[in-house]
């Protein structure tokens, strides 16, 4: 029923105005599953290969779609996914791209449920899925990467860990944005917005602390539960000949560590992603050591979403918590046996968009189907309200 006729493979924009990979995969009985490739702007040294789009579409033209069709049944996801990386041959996608293996593997994913007239979370995780929705972290105040003459630290997420529900939560965040605009107005700041739609306003990162305090309060106050906030502080990018840039300033290893601790403490930061290089397992498992026990320590460059690379974290302690980029790995099922890996040494799965996006909301039903504690997906912008309004679907039943 769900053996694959079709695979088509397109260049369709995505939320940055670049071009990106699109799949369509069609089944024997009708099935149809589309589904397209997000792409990272602050990407990890170890991620996957993203090739050009028109490489990686011709590249699984002439490799992956013949394996596929008529061979494999797209109720299989890890036929699917086993498929493409025998298609590909390498360790990281460079024949095909991680691309064109993402958009085909998540569109495979949705034409198998199509068949199976299954909501996508429900074919993905099981019939008793679909009650636990993850708290969605909301990028509200951000630079670095995604946003230039901005704060030095990359996103500040507010983090509604007190909702009573997924659609509250989701509410939530959009006022925490909200409320950060009007102090930046009082405080005569302008701001434009970065590629996630926080907010990016020339202010130091010790101002951002402050204003994303205050609205997280402010916020708190009015709707009565609980909103802590987070960081993604993408040191990879800061670091350089041995120390981590912020401007003009410069903090060795042991100085960055005591910084986040120290901010930890102070603003009861309940995460804080990627705080040291991508390389630098020790100060992560330092870190963790330090401060694990109340906040959450979480690894994206770090991992990469890659079990090879999250089971080194796991021997030497370096972080309680992991990134999910079905893209940074390039299957459903690679992503899957990283949160799995993950939740039986005890850390929490975070799922991930990336800084270019596009309407593709398959992270939306990951994060339910892997019952995953957090998902962070921005706050607002079409691309970002793509998946927050399919979670909220997702609770109602109406998917
Ligand atoms: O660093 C990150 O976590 C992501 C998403 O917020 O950014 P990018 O997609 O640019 O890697
Ligand atoms: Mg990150």
């Amino acid at each position: 029923m769900t053996r694959i006729t079709s695979v088509a493979l397109r260049r369709v924009l995505d939320s940055r105005g670049n071009p990106t990979v699109e799949a369509d995969v069609l089944t024997e009985s009708g099935g149809f599953g589309r589904a397209a490739a997000p792409s990272g702007a602050s990407t990890g040294e170890y991620e996957a290969i993203e090739l050009p789009p028109t490489e990686a579409i011709a590249a699984a033209r002439r490799h992956a779609v013949p394996r596929l069709v008529d061979e494999v049944h797209a109720g299989n996801q890890r036929e699917v996914d086993a498929t493409l990386r025998a298609a590909d041959g390498s360790e990281n996608f460079s024949e095909i791209g991680a691309n064109s293996a993402v958009a085909i593997s998540m569109a495979a994913a949705k034409a198998g449920a199509d068949v199976l007239g299954a909501p996508l979370y429900q074919h993905l995780g099981g019939a008793f899925r679909g009650d636990n929705f993850p708290t969605p972290l909301g990028n509200v105040i951000g630079g670095g990467e995604h946003a230039k003459e901005a704060t030095n630290i990359q996103e500040f997420l507010a983090a509604p860990v007190g909702a009573p529900s997924v659609s509250e939560a989701v509410f939530a965040n959009a006022k925490v944005h909200a409320r950060a605009s009007e102090i930046l107005d009082e405080r005569d700041v302008p701001a434009a917005k970065g590629d996630e739609g926080a907010w990016a306003p020339p202010v130091s990162d010790a101002d951002a602390f402050e204003i994303m305090g205050e609205a997280v309060s402010d916020v708190e106050d009015e709707l009565g539960f609980e909103i802590g906030f987070g960081l993604d502080i993408a040191a990879s990018e800061m670091f350089e000949d041995g120390v981590y840039h912020y401007g003009d300033e410069t903090k060795t290893t042991d100085e960055q560590i005591d910084y986040v601790a120290e901010m930890v403490d102070e603003y009861d930061l309940v995460y804080v992603e990627d705080p040291l290089d991508e390389n630098d397992y020790e100060g992560f498992a330092e870190l963790t050591e330090r401060v694990g026990d109340r906040t959450l320590i979480c690894g994206d460059d770090l991992f990469v979403t890659n079990v090879d690379r999250l089971q080194d974290g796991i021997d030497v302690g370096a972080a309680n918590s992991i990134l999910i980029k079905p893209n940074q790995i390039g299957t459903l099922t690679d992503a899957f046996d990283a949160v799995e890996l993950a939740s039986r040494n005890g850390m929490d799965a975070v799922i991930s968009h990336r800084s270019g996006e596009t309407e593709d909301a398959t992270i939306a039903h990951l994060a339910v189907a892997t019952d995953a504690p957090f998902i962070k997906t921005g706050t607002v912008q079409g691309e970002r309200t793509a998946k927050l309004n399919e979670l909220i679907r997702i609770a109602d039943d109406a998917v």
